[in-house]
């Protein structure tokens, strides 16, 4: 990737449909390069007292577009993943691949943006929030680095605001804030963990709504970690579902054809049931506990 020129985003950016459904991103079943691979992937935490196993031998792939959701329950390792993906993590046992590279640390090719988006500096302006790890990065020219906010403010319908402190914005504006912020460092893709989970049923909707809108527009590529089978339905166009802790893939399921327009839909019913069943049916006995280490 350049850094002198505004780069132009890598994919052709539909036109924003507001209250639209997603296009659906390019399925599994595309042959299309892997951007994200994870290959048989251990995470733990060891302490003096206990070793704790987060995910078990977990294997995924993230393509370009793709509308990645990790769902599973609470301490199924969705969060220690998404560090390691970060780089923030060393895997244990297995790999993670971006673009064919091992990941040995955290790199702005992954940019992570943080629940209730609070990686935004209330004493800055708009503008100053979307420059501010471009400046640090210390990776652009100071005309460079103004050119490309201002270009990711237009793309995520800003500019009126470039302005404006995050106080003054709604959640909604404050989240394309967070993601203006974080494209403008090009990523190769954008992790999100469980964004809205702090958020009343409604505030939610309308922010998962912008998400996919927001998506629509510029078509980045983004890994989300949810423990909500709605919200992975919603948000996702694949869903890896993974089992109670320790995390193993359970499935990966195809949602690129279902958004918050298909709730209520027998569509969106069966896939939620579907998905309902592969997190509980350990519990019910039905999936042998493959051989794992000791916790
Ligand atoms: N810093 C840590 N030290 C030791 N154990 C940890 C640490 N962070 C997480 N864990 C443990 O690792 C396991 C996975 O945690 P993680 O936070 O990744 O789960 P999660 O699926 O994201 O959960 P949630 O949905 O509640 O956020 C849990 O058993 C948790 O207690």
């Amino acid at each position: 990737m350049t850094s002198s020129a505004i780069a132009q985003p890598r994919h052709i950016a539909g036109p924003l449909r507001s209250g639209g459904r997603a296009s659906p991103a390019p399925g599994a079943d595309t042959v299309m390069p892997k951007l994200l691979e994870v290959e048989g992937l251990t995470l733990q935490y060891k302490t003096p007292q206990h070793l704790v196993t987060a995910t078990y031998r977990v294997d995924c792939a993230v393509h370009d577009q793709d509308r990645y959701v990790i769902l599973g329950p609470s301490g199924c390792g969705k969060s220690t993943m998404l560090k390691a993906i970060g780089g923030f993590m060393k895997p244990e046992e297995g790999h993670i691949r971006l673009r064919g590279r091992e990941i040995v640390g955290p790199g702005p090719d992954r940019m992570m943006v943080f629940q209730e988006f609070e990686q935004l500096m209330p004493w800055k302006t708009v503008m100053e929030n979307v420059l501010f790890p471009m400046r640090i990065s210390g990776r652009f020219k100071r005309k460079d680095a103004m050119e490309r906010a201002l270009s990711v403010i237009d793309k995520v319908k800003l500019t009126k605001f470039r302005d404006a402190y995050p106080h003054t914005l709604s959640g909604g504006m404050k989240m394309r804030v967070a993601i203006a912020r974080a494209m403008a460092m090009e990523p190769d893709i954008l992790l999100m963990d469980e964004p809205f989970a702090a958020l009343d049923a409604l505030t939610r909707r309308k922010m998962q709504d912008e998400l996919l809108q927001l998506w629509e527009q510029v078509r980045f590529t983004l890994m989300f970690v949810t423990h909500s089978i709605e919200e992975a339905i919603i948000v996702g166009s694949r869903i890896l579902v993974l089992s109670p802790h320790p995390g193993r893939v359970r499935a990966e399921l195809d949602a690129s054809e279902l958004d918050f327009r298909s709730v209520g839909t027998p569509e969106f019913g069966a896939l939620s049931q579907k998905i309902h069943g592969l997190l509980f049916e350990h519990e019910l006995g039905h999936v042998p506990q493959p051989e794992e280490p000791e916790l």
